[in-house]
């Protein structure tokens, strides 16, 4: 992990925030400082966060504690990478700024998935004017589980070269998604969507700004077009963390974006669910802490128990729904994650070496597909559903 951090992801914050580093020499010194660090993770304690006018001090305060003594190989691995990345914003100084040393890599994905985007977008309306919101909703539930798999901390933003080949990998993943599939409620999600008292707030935990975000947008589409939801609310991350993990402005950016390049969805629908809030925005800084989801302010819980249904995406909120404990495999998710206050749907593919819900014969079948890396590559995924309440 700490290898990767140094030599992927620290390289390309000093490589994409070059000029930024050239005038602000202490920048460039806390950057060098975290990198030294990293070279030796494992003599290296864990500084406590400082004092940068965040709000979270607190917060972090209290999460480092018991880690003190610790070092970054020592101390739990969902920690350190949320840790890592709260130092990252430490040094850019983010609270103070607002500058976003990952803005460059968002709008890379971004741009780099136009076409794909166009593409998709326009296939979800055909769906749409087909009028079933059973064939709609599944088209936009494997859409934004797949998005997933698109995610820039596995796949580095490349030229326009390469979006032709994203295209063509999205469609094969799209296509292989039921066989790559290890646990699907979908037709659960969908009944207790249309169930008793249908319509109401549907809420999306999401993950990845980028190719996923679109596809989040368009299951947000899906949901209020075809009346499984009068408003979606997305909970997004209260500052820059995980690299790609989108906050409210690059929902807004990403819309704006694609509504001025010919994204006629995005120029005449979801620019006006911005407006009237039937898109409703909340930003939060407890979704870029490593807390596992039974642990919650009680103001993410009072707003999370408002839901009809959440969606959570992606593998770091997956893990953290699951505590990042090792759960054997065939634990029910209901057994899991039955604590949630609102019904539950995640949406994951599987990129860390946990998991739940999963069939023996399903687990079987993976390992011997991909011996050695069946859980880490993104390749497979779950739809996992359950409501506390029944
Ligand atoms: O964007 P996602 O799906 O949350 O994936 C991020 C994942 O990448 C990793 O950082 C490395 O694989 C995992 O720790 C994390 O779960």
């Amino acid at each position: 992990m700490s290898r990767r951090i140094r030599d992927d992801i620290l390289v390309r914050i000093y490589a994409e925030n070059e000029e930024l580093l050239a005038f602000k020499p202490s920048i460039k010194s806390g950057l060098d400082q975290l990198k030294e660090e990293l070279k030796t993770p494992q003599t290296s304690v864990l500084p406590p966060i400082q004092d940068d006018g965040g709000p979270d001090l607190a917060v972090w305060e209290g999460i480092m504690a018991p880690y003190a003594q610790s070092n970054w190989l020592d101390a739990p691995w969902l920690v350190t990478e949320f840790y890592f990345y709260r130092r990252i914003i430490q040094i850019f100084q983010y609270f103070r700024t607002s500058y976003d040393p990952f803005h460059h890599q968002k709008r890379l994905g971004l741009e780099g998935a136009l076409e794909l985007t166009k593409e998709l977008v326009a296939r979800a309306e055909e769906v749409h004017k087909a009028g079933d919101p059973e064939t709609a909703l599944h088209f936009a539930v494997f859409a934004s589980l797949w998005g997933n798999k698109m995610d820039l901390s596995l796949w580095p933003s490349q030229s326009d070269g390469a979006a032709a080949n994203k295209a063509q990998t999205f469609a094969n993943v799209l296509e292989a998604s039921s066989v790559n599939l290890l646990a699907d409620d979908f037709s659960t999600v969908l009944a207790h969507l249309r169930g008793a008292g249908a319509s109401g707030r549907v809420d999306i935990v999401v993950d990845n700004a980028g190719f996923e975000l679109v596809t989040d947008l368009l299951l947000a589409d899906a949901l209020l077009l075809h009346k499984l939801a009068s408003q979606v609310v997305f909970h997004l991350k209260g500052h820059p963390t995980f690299v790609s993990d989108a906050m409210e402005k690059d929902v807004r950016d990403t819309v704006h974006y694609l509504a001025s390049h010919q994204v006629v969805a995005a120029r005449d629908r979801w620019s006006s669910y911005l407006q009237t809030g039937q898109w409703d925005l909340r930003a939060h800084n407890y979704w870029a802490q490593p807390f596992p989801f039974w642990e919650r302010p009680d103001e993410v819980t009072e707003d999370l128990s408002q839901s009809r249904l959440v969606f959570v995406k992606g593998d770091a909120n997956y893990r953290r729904l699951l505590g990042d404990r090792d759960w054997p495999l065939s634990t029910p998710f209901a057994d899991v994650a039955s604590y949630f206050p609102s019904p539950v749907t995640a949406l994951r593919t599987l990129k860390a070496e946990l998991g739940c819900g999963m069939a023996e014969g399903e687990v079987e079948r993976a390992r011997r597909e991909k011996p050695r890396d069946w859980m880490v590559t993104g390749t497979y995924g779950v739809v996992q559903f359950t409501d506390p309440d029944v």
